[in-house]
């Protein structure tokens, strides 16, 4: 049956009804329960009540929300709200509908009644919704719109709000292609006012965001960035023993406080999660590589304070809105002031005393400006990335540095980043260069000490470890993900109707991936290069201090070799006799030949190892682990090792060092550590028996070889169609173990 129509919408000036600020503040008491309204609130919700368009900036946990909220509770018709994840809508419309206020989203992970419900609701005429959440994509489709326009003309679309608007800026630092959709409302929905929303407040994105949604004359509202609640400090992770142990006690001096750590890596959060459960803290890890469902789990026990501590990398992000995270940690610096804001500005959002960590590491910069330098190779599909895209990156890059690095007030830094000019007292000593600022100058001294602390246009140090995966584009480094809309799961953001998009930009940006792979081995392969020429050759005497390998280091050395062992088996499905006692074995191995030369040289030959034990034979396995009888030693050989001095450490029971050195870098270290002081040491090593062991595989030799493996896999594939169908079948049967795009 056809539905009634409605009149034709109501007259413009519906759109432009006056509202004193009494009764919007009686609003803001009767729904929400808050006495007044903060920083910019009140100017956007009756610059948008009276027809206008409006660019709000407000700083992270400002209550944008509300600016959007209040509108629909005080005129008629339906709030349309977009946002760019399924979870932060879920989230908020659980929260208005506790407070008994009409809100609802559209979502793919919604059952198809649920959905319809809606939609009748819709269609009704006289909808009792009051706030729509939906993603950008469902809003590009043919279908909604069309129901989008049917509510104008009916005068029942009273408002279009974006949330997290600078995701439609490829200046911002979220950049969402489906937001570049939303740039025909304007011309499709004439008369609605439009309100875009961010934290970001970058001048570049603001004007973007503005002409991209083709805003008329819009009000622009700027509420000041300073998070005065958050305490913003820096430690020196080159001048800590053990930045895991000093995490975890600043959490226990804390009080086990709700708090969130940010890391680049998947594996880190794992271990760092492990060590703080270790050490009584309850936490959990959360990335991109858990099942949605493990997620979801973590994500509900943190929020329900089951778990006080997620470890986490950036897939933890928007929408994520518990009110007292009291400390917010990055272990690794991140990409840029605006993220870094982002993600501090996650602590606090009561209000109340927090604190901003940021473990800055020399390693930690080298690494994150050698994956900047490289982005283009991941991104070189997206038609709006180019070469000066990745001089930007580094440019905004620079000011996390300078933030790090400098002996200044950290909140002036910020605020002056985002264009905020201030005086010297707004900090109130609430920095911990204000606060201490001797200690920190000391320490900043200290760091000037530290020999790689200048050797900033060199190349990046060695950091291809068993977690960064070139052949995937770091698959477990999650730095590009939030970028990436075709990273994110099912979950997180709406298939809607247009998934054939995503299909093909996901197909796309798979291809650009491998067809840039040759070009990003290079630069691997050249850094790696360039490193062992410069670094290894200007080496002194002696090991400083800080390229001692710890015992954490280690241990942790052991669990990745224990984990590449264990794939191993399952790979080439034998058993070895003792796991754990080959991992020890391998890690001695590492240990013993680079202890001298310090921890980049340890981790590259662990990183060396790793990748072989990925591709060698079972043969080659245990050739190289000797015999078992040699593999019972190796225990012993490690609680030597871990109590002689250096110079006294043992031969092994095991022909240690006397496999051919094919590794390229492996060799040039080798020719070099001749004219090294720790040469003699290592000589001691000299092994009892002469056995030839199969090399370990440079990284390009390594990720070759990967390739055509993938090629003949690739070819065999279509040569035959049973074994396509077996393998479709396959998939069907287990979508879990779909690979992923990350
Ligand atoms: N006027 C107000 N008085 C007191 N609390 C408020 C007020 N407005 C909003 N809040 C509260 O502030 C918190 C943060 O609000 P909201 O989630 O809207 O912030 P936001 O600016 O959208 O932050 P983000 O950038 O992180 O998304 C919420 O718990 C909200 O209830
Ligand atoms: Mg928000």
């Amino acid at each position: 049956m056809k539905k009634a129509l409605l009149p034709p919408r109501a007259a413009s000036s519906s759109h432009k009804q006056m509202f004193k600020k009494e009764e919007l503040e009686k609003l803001l008491e009767q729904h929400f329960g808050h006495s007044g309204f903060r920083g910019k609130q009140l100017e956007a919700i009756q610059a948008v009540l009276s027809g206008r368009d409006c660019f709000c900036l407000m700083p992270t946990g400002g209550g944008k929300s509300m600016c959007y909220q209040i509108p629909a509770l005080a005129k008629s018709g339906i709030v349309l709200v977009i946002s760019p994840l399924i979870a932060l809508m879920e989230n908020q419309v659980a929260v208005l509908k506790k407070k008994g206020i009409p809100a609802d989203f559209i979502s793919s992970t919604q059952d198809a009644c649920t959905r319809e419900k809606i939609h009748e609701d819709l269609d009704s005429g006289k909808p009792s919704v009051k706030l729509l959440y939906v993603t950008p994509e469902l809003v590009a489709t043919v279908r909604f719109m069309t129901k989008l326009k049917k509510l104008y003309d009916r005068g029942l679309l009273s408002l279009i709000a974006i949330d997290e608007a600078h995701c439609i800026s490829t200046w911002g630092h979220d950049f969402r292609p489906s937001y570049r959709k939303l740039s025909s409302l304007r011309s499709q929905l004439q008369n609605v006012p439009i309100l875009a929303l961010t934290a970001t407040a970058v001048p570049k994105v603001e004007k973007d965001v503005i002409q991209s949604l083709s805003l008329q004359q819009p009000t622009i509202l700027r509420a000041s960035f300073n998070r005065a609640n958050i305490f913003y400090e820096v430690r020196y992770k080159d001048l800590l023993d053990n930045v895991y142990n000093d995490i975890a006690n600043l959490l226990k001096s804390s009080g086990n406080v709700c708090s969130i750590i940010y890391c680049l890596e998947r594996s880190t959060c794992n271990d760092l999660s492990d060590h703080l459960s270790n050490n009584g803290i309850s936490s959990a890890a959360y990335h991109a590589g858990l099942k949605n469902k493990m997620r979801s789990s973590v994500l509900d026990d943190w929020l329900s304070s089951k778990i006080q501590v997620v470890v986490a990398t950036v897939a933890f992000g928007m929408g994520i809105d518990r009110q007292d995270v009291r400390i917010v940690c990055h272990y690794n610096i991140p990409k840029s002031m605006e993220a870094f804001y982002q993600e501090s500005g996650r602590a606090g959002r009561d209000q109340l005393p927090s604190r901003s960590v940021l473990y800055y590491g020399l390693d930690d910069r080298s690494k994150m400006e050698f994956i900047l330098r490289n982005a283009d190779v991941k991104k070189s599909q997206s038609s709006s990335f180019s070469d000066s895209t990745s001089k930007k990156a580094l440019a905004d890059f620079s000011q996390m540095v300078e933030y790090s690095e400098g002996s200044g007030c950290r909140r002036k830094k910020i605020l002056q980043t985002f264009g905020e000019q201030v005086s010297a007292s707004v900090c109130q000593k609430s920095c911990d260069a204000c606060k201490h600022p001797n200690l920190v100058s000391t320490r900043l001294g200290e760091l000037k000490c530290v020999p790689k602390f200048n050797k900033k246009d060199g190349p990046a140090p060695v950091f291809i470890t068993s977690s960064f995966n070139a052949t995937s584009g770091g698959g477990n480094c999650e730095f590009w993900n939030r970028d990436d809309e075709a990273s994110f799961s099912d979950g997180d953001i709406s298939s809607s109707d247009d998934g054939e998009d995503a299909l093909s930009s996901l197909a796309s940006s798979t291809m650009s991936s491998k067809s840039r792979l040759g070009e990003k081995l290079k630069a691997l392969e050249h850094a790696e290069e360039r490193y062992f020429q410069t670094t290894v050759q200007k080496k002194s005497s002696g090991l400083p201090d800080k390229k001692a390998i710890s015992e954490t280091m280690r241990d942790g050395s052991k669990k990745r070799l224990l984990n590449a062992l264990n794939q191993a088996q399952v790979r080439l499905g034998n058993q070895l006799s003792d796991v754990e006692a080959s991992a020890t074995f391998l890690e001695n191995e590492c240990f013993k030949k680079y202890e001298k030369v310090g921890k980049t040289f340890y981790n590259s030959q662990v990183a060396a190892t790793l990748r072989w034990l990925s591709s060698c034979c079972y043969q080659q396995i245990t050739d190289r682990l000797c015999t078992s009888s040699s593999m019972a030693n190796a225990a012993s050989s490690e609680e030597r090792l871990t109590n002689v001095t250096s110079s006294s450490l043992p031969g092994s029971a095991c022909p240690v060092g006397t496999q051919s050195e094919t590794s390229r870098k492996e060799e040039a270290h080798e020719n070099v550590q001749v004219d090294q002081p720790c040469s003699n040491s290592l000589q001691m090593e000299s092994p009892r028996e002469k056995i030839d062991l199969p090399p370990i595989p440079s990284f390009s030799d390594f990720a070759s070889k990967k390739g055509k493996e993938r090629q003949r896999d690739h070819q065999i594939a279509r040569g035959s169609q049973r074994k396509a169908g077996e393998f479709e079948k396959h998939e069907r049967e287990n979508p879990d173990k779909k690979p992923r795009h990350r």
